[in-house]
């Protein structure tokens, strides 16, 4: 397994994630495959429970990680003033440097190490300077082990909290199944693979307002109703997939279109699909991929005759079926996917909008935190765009961005994130343009082998153009579109001024053509996270673990408290929870390092 230099496995992720996640792959982590054993510095895992009260949840938390700590810590919570970048953190060379030459975490254990092994490459002036920083900061072993239970405590909390998103249709459990239930209103959008319209289960059966389906789109010239109505009206998306390729069977239709059934909850295959993926799951070889709040969920999937639906005359005439059109080359069957009806796109969310630093921060956070979860689930998006990102606001108005989309995935249990290369035949995923350098540049050859897990990453970085009010430099024909394929890192356009220093280094540090100096998803986030929540933290000018231990407390306690009592679907708490729920001791340290690293150089 592929070993990630920023990521040390600790044994206690090992057991968190084999009670409570049971999923195959955790990218990074190479614990695969092997028996849950204890930690002697972890807790024993409680027990799932079905429903936690917040205030249990809170309290075990309080409890567990401040048995943790030695008296006094948790008073020394620091609350500073913003730092001055700290001295003895100070990074002798740039980032990017800092990434190729070694290994954060081995400086955090054993500095001489570290320091060793990068000596070894022939850079031993700037990296004693900084080793010699670091031993001074460098925790006493016991503090440390405190610190890491601590966090797997913390993060054991968070874990068990992570829970389906509430859908549309939970009060229709057994509904759903099939496409004559539902009403079908105006379309949505279209790509290059579906048209997708607004839906709805009638509740009584005959609702008003809206048309049941049987083939007849709404009466032409009839007037929109105004957009809130109708999104009330219309709970729900119904993707219509365009087949022209697979056969009508479900079987067929599944083999060539499984990969949009990658972010399917349990209960959406619960129809005919729960039969066929059943009867065949070694063909059906799909990822199971946990409910995460950046990543859609399609909550129906089922297979139906195509329907004439509005517009399809004028916008996909040939991908009809005979039978609606002559001239149409499409199958009589395909597969329908349920979704909730979000407002916008990103794209279109940024046309109408400039969100403010702070806002354009947690949204790239979001991608960030996404993209990290398929990477831990061994799934690779690898089409990512603003249009396939799609965004509702939440009660404080902030932008809440859902990751759609699965047709180009790779979300192979065989393969993983490595995907052999070995003719040009094998699909590399979609959208040429925001296709990593790693990925543009492969040739195909026996030999090769296309590793997926930082492309992702590197795509966030390029959107991240458009979240901070930019064009994306990577679209466009004029001069001053770069190419992934052939661009130097110098050419990257600057981002403006208002633009928080960390977040412009972390877009650069995205957008490396190297994907091994290049920032993985969840270091990103990290330095995110703590740039727009974890000022004090980053205060004090020798950090020592058990301050740092004490604001995590801090900030998961009142996470909890806003989670539970005040507000479940505020994206600032959602974005906190999947801090916490990839808490990592080595992980949270190096983010610490980095981001003071980064203000420093700037500084
Ligand atoms: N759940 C949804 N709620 C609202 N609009 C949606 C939803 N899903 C998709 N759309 C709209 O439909 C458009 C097409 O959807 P989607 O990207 O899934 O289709 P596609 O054919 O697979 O696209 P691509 O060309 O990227 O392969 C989106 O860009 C968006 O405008």
């Amino acid at each position: 397994m592929h070993h990630h230099p920023m990521h040390q496995c600790t044994m206690h992720y090992h057991a968190v994630h084999h009670h409570t996640v049971h999923h195959q792959c955790v990218h990074h982590r190479p614990v695969q495959n092997r028996p849950l054993q204890h930690h002697p510095l972890h807790l024993p895992v409680p027990a799932p429970r079905s429903r936690p009260v917040p205030a249990m949840a809170l309290r075990l938390l309080l409890a567990r990680a401040l048995r943790l700590l030695p008296r006094g810590a948790a008073a020394a919570a620091p609350h500073r003033p913003p730092p001055a970048p700290a001295g003895p953190w100070a990074p002798p060379r740039p980032p990017s440097a800092l990434f190729s030459s070694f290994s954060f975490s081995s400086f955090f254990r054993r500095p001489a190490a570290g320091l060793a092994a990068a000596a070894r490459r022939g850079r031993r002036g700037p990296c004693l300077a900084l080793a010699l920083g670091l031993a001074l900061a460098e925790p006493r072993l016991e503090e440390r082990r405190r610190a890491e239970a601590a966090c797997g405590s913390i993060q054991m909390v968070f874990i068990r909290k992570n829970k389906a998103q509430k859908n549309p249709l939970s009060s229709f459990r057994w509904r759903g199944f099939r496409l004559e239930e539902y009403l079908i209103g105006q379309p949505l959008g279209k790509g290059c693979s579906a048209a997708v319209y607004e839906a709805a289960i009638p509740s009584p059966p005959d609702g008003q307002g809206s048309r049941r389906l049987s083939g007849e789109g709404p009466a032409l010239g009839e007037q929109p109703t105004d957009k809130p109505q109708q999104k009330e009206a219309f709970p729900l998306a119904i993707k219509m997939m365009w087949n022209i390729s697979a056969g009508s069977s479900s079987e067929a239709i599944l083999d060539a279109m499984g990969r949009e059934l990658v972010p399917a909850t349990r209960t959406a295959l619960a129809g005919e699909y729960g039969a066929v993926s059943c009867r065949r799951k070694p063909v059906l070889r799909r990822k199971k991929l946990q409910p995460h709040p950046n990543i859609i969920q399609v909550i129906r999937a089922f297979t139906s005759s195509v329907p004439l639906l509005p517009g399809a005359f004028t916008d996909y005439p040939d991908v009809l079926p005979l039978s609606l059109n002559p001239r149409g080359i499409g199958h009589s069957r395909t597969l329908f996917l349920v979704m909730k009806n979000y407002p916008c796109t990103l794209r279109q969310y940024l046309r109408d909008n400039s969100p403010d630093a702070r806002l354009s921060t947690m949204m790239i956070l979001q991608l960030l935190e996404g993209v990290d979860h398929l990477v831990r689930h061994g799934i690779a998006h690898r089409d990512l765009k603003s249009d396939n990102i799609l965004v509702e606001l939440d009660s404080a108005g902030c932008p809440w961005l859902v990751i759609t989309d699965f047709g180009c995935c790779l979300a192979d249990d065989s393969v993983g994130l490595r995907l052999p290369f070995t003719s040009s035949y094998v699909d590399r995923g979609g959208n040429g343009c925001l296709m990593a350098p790693e990925v543009i540049t492969a040739s195909p050859g026996p030999g090769t082998v296309i590793n997926y897990s930082k492309a992702d990453a590197w795509a966030v970085g390029a959107i991240a153009y458009e979240i901070l009010g930019l064009a994306n430099p990577f679209y466009g024909h004029g001069d001053s579109t770069l190419e992934s394929r052939s661009y130097r890192e110098d050419q990257l356009p600057s981002l403006p001024d208002r633009v928080p220093l960390e977040v412009k280094q972390v877009v650069k540090l995205l957008l490396q053509r190297d994907p091994n100096k290049r920032l993985s998803a969840r270091v990103a986030a990290n330095v995110l996270h703590l740039s727009l929540w974890g000022e004090s933290v980053l205060a004090p000018k020798t950090l020592k673990p058990d301050q740092m231990v004490a604001w995590l407390l801090c900030q998961s306690a009142a996470t909890l408290l806003l989670d539970g009592l005040v507000d479940k679907s505020r994206v600032e708490t959602k974005m906190k929870m999947c801090f916490f729920a990839n808490l990592d001791y080595e992980d949270l340290w190096a983010a610490i390092f980095l981001l003071l690293a980064l203000r420093n150089q700037a500084g």
